[in-house]
């Protein structure tokens, strides 16, 4: 029993402008437009392979080496609305489409701990399955039903995903602000301050939020709709200052969302703070704006700046943060600058205690998914999955 196995990476992003809130649960609609950037695959990725089998018995998918269920509503609504749309182009034989899947995924970072994996997760699987049953159209509203930030990963570059206004969720899709080439001195630093499964998930807050936050009603209406033409215009015209303005901005709010909300929920920690402050006297003291900082659901910053800074950056991080690990920096490889006594005196941020920050991964704005056509599957041709991904 032999069948055609496609493999797919695919990136995480991090947003400038936040998706907050769902005007439909289950369609995964927002209640406001936002802007990512999709970050390189060559540093954090995630993989899914998938095939389709007469034989197969039931649909079945392996995540990190574990078997899961199947029986996750998001992961069936992915399915369902691809073969639908396949169906609908008449890309492949019905027959195909009754046959079941398998599907085996595993992310090269913390999965459920703030850093977008199931962003990449679902714009992974999505894409794989479009590979799968040759779907050509836009899928980036399919990669939605999975997470509502997956369908930002379904480009490269600089994203925005459209709010939409239709109740059936056909005009909520994300498009390309500009590619990965557009503004190659773009990194990103992703400083890890805890990789653990966050209290409160992104789907209970936000529901929380749009239930009972007033602030978030004025976001919405009101700071939004300037934001996302004003950091679109930022990106066109790469004007670093305006785009970090915005994003700090932005990541700020949402952080007061959330503390609006009732009961209140908390993300960030000291530590977040702390990075806040040192960012936000960075800039003062460079006399320009440098480096931004935006916070997820949870305590890691990710700081998006140039290339040409991150050297000093990156310098300051390891005195104001020391770390016992020799692994502290992960990724894009950069040049060690030594620090002005001067500078940091000025700067005034104390030591923090021995691995507050657990690690940073550096990181530059890469492409959307890509098909792996070097035969590294991660399922065997006969559906089970590769003996090395099981744990
Ligand atoms: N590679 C993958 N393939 C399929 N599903 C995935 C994959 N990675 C993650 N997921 C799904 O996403 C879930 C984790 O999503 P969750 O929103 O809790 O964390 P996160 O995406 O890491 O954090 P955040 O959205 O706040 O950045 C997993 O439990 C799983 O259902
Ligand atoms: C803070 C965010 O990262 C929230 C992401 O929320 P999710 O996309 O994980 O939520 P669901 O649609 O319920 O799966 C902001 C963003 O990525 O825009």
């Amino acid at each position: 029993m032999n069948c055609d196995v496609k493999t797919v990476i695919a990136p995480v992003n991090i947003a400038v402008i936040k998706y907050w809130g769902k005007r439909d649960e289950e369609l995964i609609l927002p209640l406001n437009d936002s802007v990512s950037a999709t970050l390189d695959t060559s540093v954090m990725c995630a993989k899914t392979s998938v095939c389709a089998n007469p034989h197969f018995a039931e649909d079945e998918i392996w995540l990190n080496g574990k078997k899961e269920s199947f029986s996750n509503q998001r992961l069936q609504n992915c399915l369902k609305e691809i073969k639908q749309r396949a169906y609908n182009e008449k890309s492949i034989d019905d027959i195909f489409l009754t046959w079941k899947v398998h599907i085996c995924s595993e992310n090269n970072f913390p999965t459920a701990a703030g850093l977008a994996s199931s962003a990449a997760g679902y714009a992974c699987l999505v894409t794989a399955l479009a590979k799968l049953y040759k779907v050509k159209s836009d899928i980036s509203s399919i990669a939605r039903l999975g997470s509502g930030s997956a369908c930002r990963s379904v480009y490269g570059g600089f994203v925005r995903w459209h709010a939409g206004v239709n109740p059936d969720g056909s005009d909520s899709i994300a498009t390309q602000i500009a590619d990965s080439s557009h503004w190659p001195q773009m990194r990103a630093l992703i400083l890890v301050v805890g990789d653990t499964k966050k209290k409160i998930s992104s789907t209970i807050g936000m529901k929380r939020s749009a239930d009972t936050s007033e602030l978030l009603k004025y976001r919405v209406q009101y700071c939004v709709p300037k934001r996302t033409d004003d950091i679109s215009k930022a990106i066109k015209e790469k004007n670093f200052g305006k785009f970090a303005e915005i994003t700090m901005k932005d990541s700020n709010q949402f952080h007061a969302v959330c503390m609006d909300s009732y009961p209140p929920y908390v993300y960030l920690t000291n530590i977040s703070h702390t990075i806040i402050d040192l960012v936000h006297k960075y800039n003062e003291i460079s006399g320009e704006t440098r480096i931004a900082y935006t916070f997820d659901a949870g305590p890691n910053a990710c700081l998006y700046l140039l290339e040409n800074e991150v050297p000093k950056v990156m310098s300051l991080i390891q005195h104001i943060f020391p770390s016992s690990s020799d692994k502290f920096v992960t990724g894009l490889n950069f040049k060690e600058e030594g620090l002005n006594e001067e500078f940091l005196k000025i700067l005034s941020i104390p030591i923090q205690a021995k691995d507050s920050i657990k690690y940073v991964i550096y990181t530059k704005v890469g492409d959307g998914p890509t098909e792996i056509k070097d035969g590294s599957h991660l399922l065997n041709k006969d559906g089970t999955p590769v003996k090395s991904v099981l744990i």
